[in-house]
């Protein structure tokens, strides 16, 4: 799992260990890092033309002394001078390996030509110490790195993304590679920063020691297959997790029959499924494995999954509240949050694991806020409704987000833009759901599901557009393939 912390620590753990090191010590390592993965990124060093750009502050240092290296190694190597300043040290280990260093801002035709012809970009324009959208030239530079064809090496983080936000105002560099030192940064991880960052390696600069708890983990296949639990060798359908599903009505029986699929395919020892006809013969016809019943929240399930297509009149509200006075874990989305968003019904009191599950329009209703101001600021409005409502909150997105309060949040890592497609939070709920009822707390549920639900669309369809329904398909494979992984992990 892959660790992020804001700005603001990262800058104090630097400071605590550079006041035990020698002078520029930590930048002379992350530059040694950088320059390994800029060699590997070439298929040869010697002969081959590396552009440098490079801005004002330390992340221009770091760029500089990694180009110093590669032009060590043969490498023609130009560095365009962004910024009003230029690292000092970095700029006469450049000079004096043999690389050039000009300012684009004096001949920017030229600047694109150079690029344009580049086999290898290095984006050190700024790092953490950017603030706000790219000014020219910066702004320009990224550009042409964009619609250059060589692979783009980012140095901490794509310039142009907001490090403690994933924010990006105006033109950011689109990198290939990021290569962050000490610690991830929660930029590189949410949307739309994540979008921009490529790969991200991690250079230990030694900073571990002097880091607190992280803001954000960004889990990958290996993390959730670790946390996922497989059906025990003594375990019965009992055992492995009543899943009772209440969603669905007569004008979205579709709700009902998605949410049970999700389930069912993830591994749900049994999913009972509560609510009225014509909707329960209808997910009897299609999962004639699930158990069906009338509306009742004081049904015997472990786990309960409430409110897509659900509805919001006074016998759902009345169902909600009866659901969230029972002692079990607790799943609830759609109608469910639209219900909550209106304080007819609370989650905040609840000892049970509870997990709401909202898109970003959810969730600026139940927090009272502007969609858009959610979408930008993703990270801190999904841990504001954690805090707010006293559980753990997924926001759904191309990256999903999962608070708890007095945790980091957690990032799944295989959001995928064909998720976006009617029903697919259904069956999302449905997995997260199962989970739940096999006795995953509740952040652990939310961040396996979200990384299930993303791969289950690429097992699918291989990258063709899909349905919500062709996710129950991919859900076993994507499980199946979330193993293999660790089982090869462990043969290692
Ligand atoms: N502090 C340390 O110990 C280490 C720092 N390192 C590097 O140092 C970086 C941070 O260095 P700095 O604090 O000098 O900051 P940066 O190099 O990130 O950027 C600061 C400079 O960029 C300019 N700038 C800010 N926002 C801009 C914008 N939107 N458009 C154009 N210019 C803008 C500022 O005027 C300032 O001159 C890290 O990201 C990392 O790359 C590494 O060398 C590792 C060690
Ligand atoms: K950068």
């Amino acid at each position: 799992m892959r660790r992020a912390h804001t700005v603001e620590t990262v800058r104090a753990a630097e400071g605590a260990l550079m006041a035990r090191l020698p002078d520029g010590a930590l930048m002379a390592r992350a530059a040694a890092t950088l320059a390994v993965v800029c060699a590997r990124t070439l298929p040869r060093v010697y002969g081959a033309r590396v552009v440098l750009l490079v801005g004002s502050g330390d992340n221009g240092g770091d760029a500089l002394y990694a180009g110093a290296d590669l032009a060590r190694r043969g490498a023609r190597v130009s560095a365009l001078l962004a910024g009003s300043k230029t690292h000092e040290g970095g700029l006469a280990a450049l000079r004096a390996a043999g690389g050039r260093a000009w300012r684009p801002d004096e001949e920017p035709e030229r600047a694109d030509r150079e690029i344009g012809a580049a086999d290898l970009v290095v984006d050190g324009l700024v790092g953490i110490g950017g603030r706000g959208g790219l000014r020219p030239p910066h702004a320009r530079l990224a550009v042409s790195a964009r619609e250059a064809g060589a692979p783009v090496v980012a140095v901490d983080l794509p310039s142009g993304v907001d490090a403690d936000t994933g924010r990006v105002e105006g033109e950011a560099v689109r990198a290939d590679t990021t290569v962050c030192f000490g610690t991830g940064k929660p930029g590189l991880f949410v949307d739309p920063g994540a979008g921009h960052a490529g790969r991200v390696v991690l250079a230990d600069i030694g900073l571990g020691p002097d880091l607190p708890e992280p803001v954000l983990e960004a889990f990958d296949d290996g993390d959730v297959a670790s946390l996922l639990p497989g059906p025990g060798r003594d375990d019965d359908k009992y055992r492995r997790g009543v899943l009772g599903v209440a969603a669905g009505s007569e004008a979205y029986p579709g709700a009902a029959v998605l949410c049970t699929g999700g389930a069912l395919r993830t591994g749900t020892g049994m999913v009972r499924y509560l609510g009225a006809e014509p909707v329960a013969s209808r997910v009897l016809d299609r999962w004639p494995e699930a158990v069906v019943g009338r509306a009742d929240p004081g049904a015997r399930v472990a786990a309960w999954v409430i409110g897509p297509g659900r509805g919001t009149d006074g016998p759902a509200a009345e169902e909600l509240r009866g659901v969230f006075a029972s002692g079990v874990p607790v799943l609830a989305d759609a109608d469910a949050l639209t219900l909550v968003a209106r304080e007819e019904a609370d989650p905040s009191g609840r000892e049970a694991p509870t997990l709401l599950t909202p898109h970003a329009g959810e969730l600026a209703r139940l927090l009272g806020a502007d969609r858009a101001d959610v979408e930008a600021r993703r990270l801190e409005h999904v841990g504001r409704a954690a805090e707010r409502f006293g559980c753990t909150v997924l926001l759904k997105g191309s990256t999903t987000l999962v608070a708890t309060p007095g945790r980091p949040v957690a990032a799944a890592t295989a959001g995928t833009p064909l998720l976006a497609t009617a029903g697919s939070g259904d069956v999302l709920a449905g997995i997260a759901g199962s989970l739940l009822a096999a006795g995953l707390p509740a952040h652990e549920a939310a961040v396996c599901a979200a990384q299930v639900h993303g791969r289950a669309a690429v097992e699918a369809r291989q990258g063709a557009a899909i349905s919500a329904t062709d996710l129950w398909d991919g859900i076993p494979r994507a499980v199946a393939g979330l193993g293999e992984d660790n089982d090869q992990r462990r043969r290692r």
